[in-house]
């Protein structure tokens, strides 16, 4: 059997050695995950439920040792990887009081003589890819509504952090997931493996949580068979700031929806927009907080760890440079400590961003805040609406109407209202735009794994 190392990307350490699956053994997990299905499908949604809430006790009953993965595989704060773990775990506790509520309809036609009775059914194997930013939730987020309405999963997590969705497949084996229901597929062959499944005719489901790029590429493969597709995609979220919100609570909202996992969310705010009037005081604010922040090895205890690769941090010093030659300052930066690796990126803030800068059009995912400033609403609201996705947003404002008025102006999924964060497991949370397609999370988020069927009843 082949076998890739998992790497810490604060140090290059391997922290793990997983199989390597090939597309054809992937391609064998298809029948066992079809077998079990057929049986999950007829399991009461009650048992279904009592599955999903023993994982979620699991989860909390090795908080610890999933926490410790998280930031070795992934280099994220402690603090960041055990809040990971608890808003995973929730997913778990959410379906499992979601699957013994399935909805469905019961109506007589307008023409009468038929009633429409409605019900929905699992979708059947699916298949769920996910990534590195978050690995325990974006997993969880998946499994929970799949597993709760029935269907079996087939998961590829991304090879930077197979760790943590092991350990999770793991405790819903232990919680009583039946054999074949719940299968990883730790492999570098990550277009191989996924096309191999999606040629499958009983593969049905494709929930996929990435980059828009990848997106794209798998939205086509899903079309050669028209599988049902789910899509979460990647965020450009605008954080605007009027001249009469709250700034201290404009800045600590800042600091987390910029700085949570280091600024490898697909929520990270990627551009400020602050008001003239209040932007030299915001600025200054947000800029003492970003130059106290922690940097280093988060298993040390660090509060910004490094970014997942050599490579993503060259790409992150690449649209800072960039924005400099346009005529950006880097007006606050924290400090790096020597000897750090070169995955590592200061957090810093740059005022004077010129509105065409690649820096305010492309997602960072890293430590940087790009500050630009407005003085007409109308203006502030067009600019943000200015990019090809439109996930997570935020808006900071002195009176709640107003705040509403320009949220719900904006193109996005998610309106963040006097608040830096959105994530929650009984919110729907997903994008509008090339953000993506559907949406995961509270009620939404199940029915995404079912098919509506519609049973016409004469009455006559
Ligand atoms: N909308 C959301 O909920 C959400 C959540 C987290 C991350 N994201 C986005 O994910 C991106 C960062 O994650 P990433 O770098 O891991 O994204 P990515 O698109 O490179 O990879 C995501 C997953 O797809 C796999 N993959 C890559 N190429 C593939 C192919 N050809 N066929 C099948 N699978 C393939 C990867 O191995 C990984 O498992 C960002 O754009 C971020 O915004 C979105
Ligand atoms: N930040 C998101 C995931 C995207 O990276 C979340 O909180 O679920």
């Amino acid at each position: 059997m082949a076998k890739f190392a998992v790497t810490d990307p604060a140090t290059s350490a391997v922290v793990g050695t997983v199989e390597d699956l090939s597309p054809e053994q992937a391609a064998a997990q298809v029948g066992a995950a079809q077998a079990a299905f057929e049986q999950w499908r007829e399991a009461s949604p009650r048992h279904r439920a009592e599955v999903l809430m023993r994982a979620y006790e699991g989860m909390h009953a090795q908080k610890e040792r999933l926490r410790d993965l998280i930031v070795a595989e992934n280099g994220k704060s402690q603090v960041d990887a055990a809040a990971e773990v608890n808003y995973a775990a929730e997913f778990f506790r959410w379906y499992a009081e979601e699957a013994v509520r399935p909805a469905g309809d019961y109506a007589p036609a307008p023409a009468g003589g038929v009633r429409n009775v409605v019900t929905r059914h699992p979708v059947g194997v699916a298949v769920l890819i996910t990534p590195w930013n978050f690995p325990a939730a974006m997993a969880t987020r998946k499994i929970g509504p799949a597993l709760a309405a029935g269907c079996a999963v087939l998961l590829k997590p991304a090879a930077e952090t197979p760790l943590t969705a092991l350990a999770v497949a793991e405790i819903l084996s232990e919680a009583g997931a039946p054999e074949g229901l719940v299968q990883i597929a730790t492999t570098t062959d990550s277009g191989g493996v996924v096309s191999a499944w999606l040629a499958d005719e009983r593969v049905r489901k494709l929930s996929f949580t990435g980059s828009t790029r990848v997106g794209r590429i798998l939205l086509g493969q899903c079309a050669e068979r028209v599988v049902n597709t789910s899509m979460e995609l990647g965020g450009n979220a605008p954080f605007i700031v009027t001249e009469d919100a709250d700034l201290d609570a404009a800045v600590a909202g800042a600091m987390v929806a910029k700085f949570r996992n280091g600024g490898q969310a697909c929520t990270a705010a990627n551009r400020f927009y602050v008001h003239e009037a209040v932007a030299e005081e915001f600025t200054a604010k947000f800029g003492v907080a970003i130059e106290a922040l922690n940097v280093g090895d988060a298993a040390e205890g660090a509060e910004i760890g490094p970014v997942i690769s050599a490579q993503a941090a060259v790409g992150i010093r690449e649209l800072i440079d960039g924005a400099v030659a346009e005529g950006a300052e880097v007006a606050h930066r924290a400090e790096l400590p020597q000897g750090l690796a070169e995955t590592f990126v200061a957090p810093q803030l740059l005022t004077g961003v010129p509105g065409e800068a690649a820096i305010l059009r492309e997602e960072i995912f890293g430590p940087v805040a790009p500050v630009v400033t407005w003085n007409e609403e109308q203006e502030v609201i067009a600019q943000a609406n200015a990019a090809e996705v439109g996930l997570a947003s935020y808006v900071y404002a002195g009176g709640l109407k107003r705040a509403m008025r320009i949220g719900e102006r904006l193109e996005a999924g998610m309106v963040g209202i006097n608040r830096g964060i959105v994530s929650d497991p009984s919110a729907p949370f997903g994008g509008v735009k090339q953000a993506g397609i559907g949406r995961e999370g509270g009620s939404f988020g199940m029915e995404e794994f079912t098919e509506p069927q519609y049973l016409a009843v004469d009455w006559s």
